[in-house]
């Protein structure tokens, strides 16, 4: 592990220094990671997004304003009233915060860890370190600051599970204790900010330990009522599955680690991990993703997963069927066929979907319409309705199912259909 002094790490902020008063200090987890040495974060010149946390004795809006504004970086006024100010650059955020006490040591005093309570001061090069954080960052440890700093804000209790899963640490016995027996304070946390927990959780394997840690002390049974120790197993299959059906089908285990539109820190894969979590009723599981605040196509991959999984438990599914499956399933099919394997179908039962959704010029999982709906209305001499879908719909079944293949046979089917 690397001092902050020593020339082996390279600390490169993404403003000038000279804008920063005297009496600044970087403190929480880019402290921290610099000492750990973690990764090379602090080079602006990596492409690695920074993610920096300053605290003044006073005036930190003012000298967040005045650093936006010489770079023209993007300004949000976090909170007014305790003072706190980002300043956005293209691969930085930097928050600047009014010091919590009458010294940065009493500002340490209040924070979560010990390894996130280490103040750097970027001109001094002094370190401060009232808690020992340091040494706990040596021993590889999540120590509490006390009891009482963990239950002033109880989504600390899930930041111990989700930091020691990042870093690889485990959690002082002390602190272990003290997280189960505050567990009941979680429910007075905003349930976006532990969605995010939720979601760090269960963005790699080698958190999956730690969320069923997390489960077992109790911090996730308020959000999972019908999570049982077999839902958190399965988040172990999932994991197994996805490496195993990834080297079977590549473009499957890509597909699996892409992350859903508009989502922070949500993957397919994580999608397949949340719908072993919720009730497997999808009316259910839609209530309680909606009141952790997941967004519209969260919610929707999760529940559509469910309720397509009981259709490959089928045997056999017709063309008709399949189609009917890849229109439903879309973007969903990866997480849906994990699940799947998951829940005991066999691979090789649903390996012909698998290979139907990776072809692109597949017909039944992407149809291709051999007529717009435009082009029925002036052949058929018919009004826009409902019956216009139906019929574009019957075309594009035909088509699968290998009835009509020209935009010529798709008019005569139609009309026949709308004429009989
Ligand atoms: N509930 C919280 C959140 C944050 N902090 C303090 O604020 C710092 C910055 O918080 P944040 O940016 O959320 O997390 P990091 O610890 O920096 O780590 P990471 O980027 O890995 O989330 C933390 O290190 C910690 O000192 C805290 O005490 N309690």
């Amino acid at each position: 592990m690397h001092d902050l002094n020593s020339s082996n790490v390279s600390l490169d902020y993404p403003f000038s220094l000279e804008l920063l008063p005297k009496k600044a200090y970087m403190v929480g987890g880019a402290v921290r990671d610099a000492l750990l040495c973690r990764d090379a974060k602090f080079r602006v010149s990596t492409r690695k997004y920074l993610d920096l946390d300053f605290v003044l004795p006073c005036d930190a809006v003012k000298v967040a304003r005045k650093i936006a504004k010489h770079y023209k970086a993007g300004f949000v006024l976090l909170d007014p009233q305790r003072e706190i100010a980002r300043v956005v650059f293209p691969q930085a955020t930097v928050d600047f915060a009014q010091q919590s006490g009458e010294s940065i040591e009493t500002d340490l005093h209040r924070r979560d860890f010990t390894v996130n309570a280490i103040a750097y001061n970027p001109h001094t090069q002094e370190i401060i370190d009232p808690l020992q954080g340091y040494a706990d960052l040596e021993r590889r440890m999540m120590r509490m600051i006390s009891p009482a700093n963990l239950k002033d804000d109880p989504l600390r209790l899930m930041r111990a599970y989700r930091q020691a899963a990042q870093l690889g640490f485990t959690i002082e016995t002390d602190t272990q204790t003290a997280i189960r027996s505050l567990a009941s304070h979680i429910t007075e946390v905003a349930a976006e900010r532990v969605r995010v927990e939720i979601n760090y959780l269960l963005l790699s394997s080698h958190s999956t330990p730690w969320i069923t840690r997390a489960w077992e002390d109790n911090l996730l049974a308020p959000f999972f009522q019908f999570a049982t120790s077999e839902s958190f197993a399965k988040l172990t299959a999932v994991d197994d599955w996805a490496v195993k059906l990834g080297e079977n089908w590549q473009q499957l285990g890509v597909k699996l680690q892409e992350y859903v539109r508009d989502s922070v820190k949500t993957t397919w894969l994580s999608i397949a991990k949340l719908a072993c979590l919720v009730n497997p009723d999808p009316e259910v599981a839609e209530i309680e993703l909606q009141k952790l605040t997941y967004s519209r196509a969260e919610i929707k991959g999760v529940t559509t997963a469910l309720k397509l999984l009981p259709q490959l438990k089928l045997s056999q599914m017709s063309l008709r069927e399949q189609y009917f499956f890849f229109q439903e399933a879309g973007f969903v099919f990866p997480a849906t066929a994990v699940l799947a394997v998951v829940h005991d179908i066999l691979v090789e039962a649903i390996a012909p979907l698998i290979d139907r959704y990776l072809n692109p010029d597949d017909l039944v999982s992407h149809p291709t319409p051999l007529l717009s709906g435009k082009e029925l209305i002036i052949a058929l001499e018919i009004p826009a309705s409902p019956l216009l879908g139906k019929l574009l719909m019957e075309i594009a079944v035909a088509q699968v199912e290998g009835k009509i293949s020209t935009p010529g046979e798709a008019i005569a089917f139609a009309r026949q259909l709308f004429e009989g």
